[in-house]
């Protein structure tokens, strides 16, 4: 029994194996057996497709592209794709470039499958025009050559001579003209010519024509029969402009998802009796939504031509094969030879140009690292600079924003606050004018007016005094915000002061009383009230220190018997300063790469650039090493900058190695970098990714130790805090810092691991993530 395929049920030739003649060591022809004879032949065309299908959206609800699409591109020939907006073209085209996968069938094109090492597909063997224009705005028409060039591995003097060539043939402009500048149809004109650019085996253009005027349309048609006219060139063109296509060898008329006809189109118009290929068209549609819900019970293929019951009917062949009306297309190329089966069989005599084609592919291969080319390299390197370089804007957001931040940082945190109102009642003193207070004393040993003598030993730059009359209304000036504290002294301050002093222990209440300074706060701000309390105590030690030198007793009595010596790290007046700095060097560098990185990624893939240069053969591996080493110089010029100022221009204490400061800071931009990758494999939209990117931020810095001590977090939020790619990087870079801690230290080389383990992470979520999106 013989199936669709023509191959005895038992013995069909498994499409997911590779074949014999699937890397190029091999292409002899199979021997014997005619089935598979047919299965090798059929992939030795330009491109075959089987069965094929395609959905996008889950597999709950599928939104289905592609259902059971058969297709034959012959070699050396040109393949009009016709079909209304939205019937699958385009993904189609891009299954077939290797951009995309098929939920199941199978694809070959130039005799490899698509995506395999060797078949040279996506890569050079390949020009692919997307529909959209897919180039760079801010390149000359000139660089943009060059990038491609490059990436397929051609020579700058090879690139040039071929730029002339189609900056005539395409009646292009100055070729330093940026592409941003040029026309739509000018634009369309640079893309179809970076599709040309090497000269490719195969030429998928989609919508080339569109926007492009008739003579040039035509200039256009005409170059694609002069190319493909020796046999070793194929095209598959999707126009809008039907009746354009009457110049392909092949015509694939396509309508939800599958071919309806596949034809010459002489042969479509004499089979359908029509005088424009249009009226095919519409025929073919109607005809299928007649017949699509009893057809489809009965094949599950593509229309069936018995079920049309067309005029001339003996005169198209239709095979179960093909599912496609006519897949024996008659092409007036003497290439085309057809078997002894009626099945065509292109490869004969072309053995030799698929070996050649596929082991040139390979040796591609061969002749450099398996990780990529120096061409491609340059371009993608070239490229990334390029575009910075270009962007005034980013250059600025680049380098001037990391300098704003530290500036605004140092200016604006850590610094004692200034004039805080204390609402002072004094009872000592009988004040008539409140505005103008003269609180005299006398200095010396002499234990008069201490309240004033207190009074005058407090901080003047932080606080502002303010009296009153009585301790109500100085409490009120609080309770209405007018004042952060109210100070109050009682009558007999100074007496009860002295016989507190005199007295010790058989002090009485009543002096103890009277002999308090009386402190009312407003604590709804911490920082506030904890440097007011600060200031208060500070003064009165340093009052009563006064007093004591005056009166010759010893000062240390004044202080309290627990002696802060000099501290082993830090100063006894530790700043905040010190201690968030480090945590905001880490955290302007490493959101910097974030939200650099992940914008460039989505508007090259939103552009079509990245699908471009896919299909060229850049692999994401190689993408994502070109940013990283783009965005590692960017990173030191950060952090020279973040440093220099941090450090030099704000001083921020610094008593470790700086080499390993600046290493650590450059890791964790390279972690924020690769960060940002995955939020741009991720995200489809910039959309998303900022937000994804904002959303990230706060609880990044919140939970990373940056401006509170994790040890102060309940006990689950310190593990989570542990396992975030900032803290540890944090701590490490505080004890270098602060504590002039070298490598040897845990806290110090934690750090330093945990941004390395971050780092390969990163880069290997996004890889599989983008590796993933490619299918
Ligand atoms: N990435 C995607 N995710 C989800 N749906 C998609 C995606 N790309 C295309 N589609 C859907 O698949 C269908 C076919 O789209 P496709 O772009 O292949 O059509 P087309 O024939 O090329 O159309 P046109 O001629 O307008 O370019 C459309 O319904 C489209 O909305």
């Amino acid at each position: 029994m013989v199936d669709s395929e023509g191959v005895t049920m038992g013995e069909r030739v498994d499409p997911t194996a590779p074949g014999p003649d699937l890397v190029g060591v091999n292409v002899e022809r199979p021997p014997l057996m005619h089935q598979q004879s047919t299965v090798w032949n059929r992939r030795q065309q330009a491109v075959s497709v089987r069965h094929a299908y395609k959905h996008y959206g889950s597999k709950k609800k599928p939104n289905n592209v592609l259902s059971d699409l058969n297709m034959t591109v012959g070699k050396g020939t040109i393949y009009g794709l016709l079909g209304a907006s939205g019937c699958g073209k385009t993904t189609l085209l891009s299954c077939i470039v290797g951009r995309r996968r098929l939920n199941t069938g199978e694809i070959w094109v130039l005799g490899g499958r698509p995506g395999t090492k060797g078949s040279g597909v996506p890569g050079k063997r390949v020009g692919y025009m997307p529909q959209e224009i897919a180039l760079y705005g801010e390149f000359t028409i000139k660089e943009t050559m060059m990038y491609f060039g490059w990436i397929f591995g051609m020579e700058s003097r090879e690139i040039n001579e071929r730029l002339q060539f189609l900056l005539n043939f395409l009646d292009l402009p100055s070729q330093n003209r940026m592409v941003k500048n040029l026309s739509g149809g000018q634009q369309r004109r640079v893309s179809f010519a970076v599709a040309l650019m090497h000269d490719p085996e195969l030429l998928i253009l989609d919508e080339p024509t569109v926007g492009v005027d008739p003579l040039l349309r035509q200039s256009i048609w005409n170059h694609l029969v002069q190319i493909t006219k020796d046999g070793n060139k194929t095209v598959i063109i999707t126009t809008h402009y039907i009746e354009e296509a009457r110049q392909a060898h092949t015509i694939g008329l396509m309508r939800s998802g599958r071919l309806l006809a596949e034809e010459s189109p002489q042969r479509l118009l004499s089979m359908y009796q029509c005088t424009s290929l249009e009226d095919v068209f519409l025929k073919l549609s109607r005809k299928q939504v007649q017949v699509g819900s009893t057809a489809d019970q009965n094949i599950a293929n593509n229309i069936s031509l018995a079920s049309l019951n067309w005029s001339k009917k003996d005169a198209i062949s239709v095979t179960e094969e093909s599912g496609v009306v006519g897949l024996n297309f008659h092409q007036s190329k003497e290439v085309l030879v057809t078997d002894s089966n009626g099945h065509i069989d292109v490869s004969m005599g072309k053995t030799s140009a698929t070996s050649r084609g596929i082991k040139e592919a390979c040796d591609d291969c061969g002749n450099c690292s398996d990780f990529t080319t120096t061409g491609k390299l340059r371009a993608l390197l070239q490229k990334n600079f390029l575009r910075m370089w270009r962007n005034v804007g980013v250059m600025l957001f680049i380098f001037a924003l990391p300098v704003m931040q530290v500036i605004l940082f140092c200016l604006a945190i850590g610094g004692d606050p200034k004039g805080l109102k204390l609402a002072i009642v004094n009872h000592e003193r009988n004040f008539t004018n409140l505005t103008y207070q003269r609180c005299e004393w006398e200095p010396g040993c002499k234990l008069m007016d201490l309240s004033c003598r207190y009074i005058d030993s407090i901080n003047t730059s932080t606080i502002v005094k303010h009296y009153y009359r009585t301790p109500e209304e100085a409490k009120m000036a609080v309770r209405t915000g007018e004042a952060w504290g109210a100070l109050y002294f009682t009558e007999n301050f100074t007496d009860a002061l002295v016989a507190r002093m005199a007295l010790g222990k058989d002090a009485d209440e009543e002096t103890l009383d009277q002999s308090e300074v009386r402190v009312w706060l407003d604590m709804s701000n911490q920082q506030i009230g904890i440097i007011l309390q600060r200031d208060l105590q500070l003064a009165f030690q340093n009052f009563t220190k006064d007093i004591f030198r005056a009166c010759e007793y010893n000062e240390e009595l004044a202080e309290i018997p627990i002696s802060f010596k000099k501290p082993i790290y830090g100063s006894n007046q530790p700043s905040f300063t010190d201690f968030v700095a480090p945590g905001v060097i880490l955290t302007i560098v490493f959101f910097l790469a974030v939200a650099l990185t992940s914008s460039a990624l989505i508007i090259e893939r939103m552009e079509g650039l990245l699908d471009r240069s896919w299909v060229a053969g850049v692999t994401p591996g190689e993408i994502l090493f070109s940013h990283v080493v783009t965005q590692f110089v960017v990173m030191c010029g950060q952090t020279t900058l973040v440093l220099i100022f941090m450090i030099l221009v704000f001083k921020v204490e610094c008593r470790g190695d700086i080499i390993l400061v600046i290493i650590i800071t450059i890791l964790q931009g390279l972690c924020g970098m690769c960060f940002g990758f995955v939020i741009s494999a991720i995200c489809e939209l910039e959309r998303n990714a900022i937000q994804l990117a904002l959303g990230s931020f706060y609880p990044t810095l919140l939970l990373s130790g940056v401006i509170w001590p994790i040890e102060g977090m309940p006990t689950i939020l310190r593990y989570i805090s542990t396992f975030l790619p900032l803290t540890l990087a944090t701590t490490s870079l505080r004890s270098m810092m602060t504590r002039g801690w070298g490598l040897s230290e845990p806290d110090v080389y934690y750090g330093f691991i945990a941004t390395i383990i971050w780092i390969g992470a990163f880069l290997t979520i996004s890889l599989v993530v983008l590796k993933a999106k490619r299918g």
